[in-house]
């Protein structure tokens, strides 16, 4: 038998052997592109490579090595494919995204929608982000937000995306996806929740308690711990605290901000219930046109895949092969069909970074969709 060294010396020559057809492989797909940078030809030839996967794995010998032969050349292939949109990215010949880049979001005074009413987190971060220099109004629902954003009713729109311990708000999610409304800013708020009563309430006392489920959920420890409490969800954690002060009675309480306690005259009965102490929201703010600033560092992106084997995988190929890290992936079931799904992306990067673009190139076209829902 031959020493583990023999087999090493081997098994280095025959790599040497593939770096140099590797290279030579690619400079010929290299000149494949020059091709398709003359004729206006897509890069992605789907036919093309399922015919190309189904011939060479054909000649293995056995079934381990077919598989083998199968995602080798996958992977090859889908090398060649990012070299391609590289070279047609340099000439300009990868579709552009068509967002305007502005050096400053907010040119006059603006106004803004947030959806519940006076107190709510969501004008709490609409006051963060645009401090004092804005008009507002609210609405009763997020539709409702994003349908004032459209009808132009109102510049921007406030909306929670995501709470750093009950996760994310779904309806938000597909509604950007619904609408034509882009993401060009984000504000975090930190949330303290609060249960808040009448003047006269005592905690012994409470049996009814509001709020909206994203809150309720937030504080299920506490609430763990009552759990003769009724829960009952409403839109909006100040809509609760409204609703306890109009009721007027004693065993109601509201799970919502300190804030709003001041606002409608309650009284906080305990502070600071949420599970998580370092209990955060980050909230997006959304306008009808597609706008970026200047120096927007993140992209959130929402695309759909076939349902074939790997196609996430090669997907997020394109994040990894042109140095960009994603900070986020969330899956949403797809409005009219059953099972499948759309995933919402965030990366970090410049809509005029050679390497986003390049990225972006080759996800559109290896994608079913892909819609770009904001830089910020
Ligand atoms: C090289 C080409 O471009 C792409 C890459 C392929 C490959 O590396 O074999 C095959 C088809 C295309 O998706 C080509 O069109 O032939």
């Amino acid at each position: 038998m031959k020493d583990l060294l023999e087999l090493r010396n081997e098994i280095d020559q025959i790599d040497n052997e593939i770096v140099s057809l590797f290279e030579q492989r690619m400079h010929i797909s290299e000149q494949v592109a020059q091709y398709k940078i003359r004729t206006g030809k897509k890069v992605f030839d789907k036919e093309r490579e399922s015919e190309k996967l189904k011939t060479l794995s054909s000649k293995a010998s056995n079934e381990f090595i077919r598989h083998g032969i199968w995602e080798l050349f996958e992977q090859i292939m889908s090398v060649s494919r990012k070299k391609q949109y590289q070279l047609l990215g340099a000439e300009g010949m990868l579709e552009k995204p068509d967002f305007t880049k502005v050096d400053r979001l907010v040119e006059k005074k603006p106004t803004v929608v947030f959806q519940g009413v006076e107190g709510a987190y969501s004008q709490q971060a609409m006051q963060q982000f645009f401090s004092e220099q804005h008009d507002s109004f609210h609405v009763e629902t997020w539709r409702d937000a994003m349908e004032a954003i459209r009808r132009k009713q109102a510049d921007f729109a406030v909306l929670p995306l995501e709470n750093s311990s009950a996760g994310i708000v779904s309806e938000n999610y597909d509604l950007l996806a619904e609408y034509d409304a882009y993401i060009v800013g984000e504000q975090v708020l930190k949330i303290d929740h609060a249960l808040l009563g009448l003047a006269n309430a005592d905690e012994t006392e409470i049996r009814t308690v509001y709020s909206h489920p994203q809150a309720l959920m937030q504080c299920s420890k506490y609430l763990e711990e009552h759990k003769e409490w009724e829960e009952i969800s409403l839109k909006n954690t100040a809509v609760s605290a409204q609703k306890v002060k109009q009721d007027a009675k004693v065993h109601q309480a509201a799970i919502a901000s300190p804030v709003t306690a001041e606002l409608y005259g309650l009284k906080v009965i305990k502070e600071g219930i949420q599970d998580n102490q370092t209990n955060c929201t980050r909230f997006v703010i959304v306008t009808a046109d597609p706008v970026y600033q200047k120096d927007a560092r993140h992209i959130a992106l929402c695309l759909e895949l076939p349902h074939t084997v790997g196609s996430l995988y090669h997907t997020l190929s394109h994040f990894i092969y042109n140095n960009i890290n994603m900070i986020n992936i969330q899956s949403r079931p797809k409005p009219d069909k059953n099972w499948e799904y759309r995933f919402f992306i965030d990366i970090e990067g410049n809509l005029e970074d050679e390497g986003v673009q390049n990225a972006l190139g080759g996800l559109k076209e290896e994608t079913s969709f892909l819609k770009i829902l904001g830089t910020y």
